[in-house]
């Protein structure tokens, strides 16, 4: 019997210089820099420039990438149209997964030579859709809240600009500095199920906007990036603190999944949590919502107490996404604005030393059998 690894646990498929997962020593580097570093000293632009480039910027080049973004922000008329032809009822994620894959169809580069595997034009196509996905984010949560539309601000950073264009004020600087360290938590994490699925469809020599677009299916779902929203939804049940133990025992009673919790490479807690948990902590504090904190730190001790499952990233993202004003459903569109970043580094990884992912399987079928003669 051949050895059957489910869900690839365990396998180690290729190299990658992007980022360290080290679960022994609770740590994340990205290029090297330890992620907790990046969040207190650098913005999310110096970040994206850090992954999609492989170093930090200079000031220069940070000058360089900011006008480059700043300019690439405004969204397409068709993209207004596609987006206001999709039901307000569609998940926000098929909406931002339709609008990257019409990205695709603007870009006539792809038809040429080399098109698909260039690195310059793919950093251009990254530096692209790291500009249009707050932009696509906003339109659709203020088309949901039936607001008027917000263009973007070209005198405004990343993080300013996408509160700006989603609530139509300038944020709070607790509200804007939580923001980023949020985007900078989430852009990278190694070979996790999107990026691997970016990673396979670039394998094929497809295109970046196809990889990304897969990758945005693969986020989607609640045992990866949806959890974030699906965080909030135990919240909205339990309601509140006192109830967090006997709503997880009812929950885990009829096997249940608990949102936000557990990982499948950290089996001693998450390196990003205690730092998305501070960002939580003071909008906790500034918005005088303690209700949610002590829930919040409820079900944790429950399910510490029960299951001894610690939290990931999305535990204490959701809540703090909530508290930034921003609606359940979009908080897994945030997390695609951010990890287009890692997603097309990736893509870029793959594509320099190429090797088509496809692995083997087992059959477990019937044996080989006669077709029954035709019936008509
Ligand atoms: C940014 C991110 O994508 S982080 C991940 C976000 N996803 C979630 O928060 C969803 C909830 N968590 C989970 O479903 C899982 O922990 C995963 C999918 C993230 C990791 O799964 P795996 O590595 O495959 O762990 P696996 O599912 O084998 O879990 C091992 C054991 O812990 C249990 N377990 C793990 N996580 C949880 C959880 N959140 N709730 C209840 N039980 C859990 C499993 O039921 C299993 O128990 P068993 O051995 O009795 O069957
Ligand atoms: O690494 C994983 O499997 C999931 C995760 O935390 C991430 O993608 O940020």
């Amino acid at each position: 019997m051949t050895d059957i690894h489910k869900g690839l646990a365990g396998v180690v498929v290729d190299t990658t210089a992007i980022s360290k997962v080290n679960p022994d020593t609770n740590s994340l580097l990205y290029r090297g820099y330890p992620v907790q570093e990046l969040a207190a000293r650098c913005s999310f632009e110096q970040v994206a420039h850090l992954l999609i480039h492989g170093e930090l910027p200079t000031t220069d080049e940070l000058a360089q990438a900011q006008r480059l973004e700043r300019s690439l922000r405004p969204l397409d008329p068709r993209t207004r149209e596609l987006i206001d032809s999709l039901p307000a009822t569609a998940h926000p994620m098929d909406v931002v997964r339709t609008a990257v894959s019409q990205l695709g169809t603007f870009d006539d580069t792809l038809g040429q030579p080399d098109g698909l595997t260039d690195r310059t034009l793919n950093q251009g196509r990254a530096m692209y859709l790291f500009a249009q996905l707050p932009s696509i984010v906003a339109y659709d949560q203020r088309r949901r809240r039936d607001q008027k539309i917000i263009e973007p601000r070209d005198d405004l950073g990343y993080a300013a600009n996408f509160l700006w264009m989603t609530f139509g004020a300038e944020p709070e600087p607790v509200v804007e500095q939580g923001f980023n360290v949020s985007m900078i938590l989430y852009a990278e994490h190694s070979f996790n199920a999107s990026t691997f699925t970016a990673r396979v469809i670039a394998s094929t020599l497809s295109d970046l906007y196809s990889a990304v677009t897969g990758a945005i299916g693969a986020l989607k779902g609640p045992l990866h990036g949806g959890a974030n929203e699906a965080v909030m939804a135990t919240f909205a049940e339990i309601g509140t603190a006192d109830r967090a133990e006997a709503w997880l025992d009812e929950a885990l009673a009829a096997k249940r999944k608990i949102m936000g919790f557990g990982h499948r490479v950290y089996k001693h807690g998450d390196s990003r949590v205690p730092t998305m948990k501070a960002v939580l902590d003071n909008l906790v504090d500034h918005y005088e919502q303690q209700d949610l904190g002590e829930l919040y730190t409820a079900l944790e001790q429950a399910m510490t107490a029960r299951k001894d499952i610690l939290p990931n990233l999305d535990y204490p993202a959701g809540p703090a996404y909530h508290l930034m004003g921003f609606d359940t459903q979009m908080f897994t569109p945030l997390f695609v604005a951010s990890r287009v970043t890692g997603w097309a580094a990736h893509v870029m990884e793959q594509l320099e030393s190429n090797a088509l992912i496809r692995p083997l399987s087992e059959y477990s079928g019937p044996e080989q059998r006669e077709v029954p003669g035709r019936r008509d």
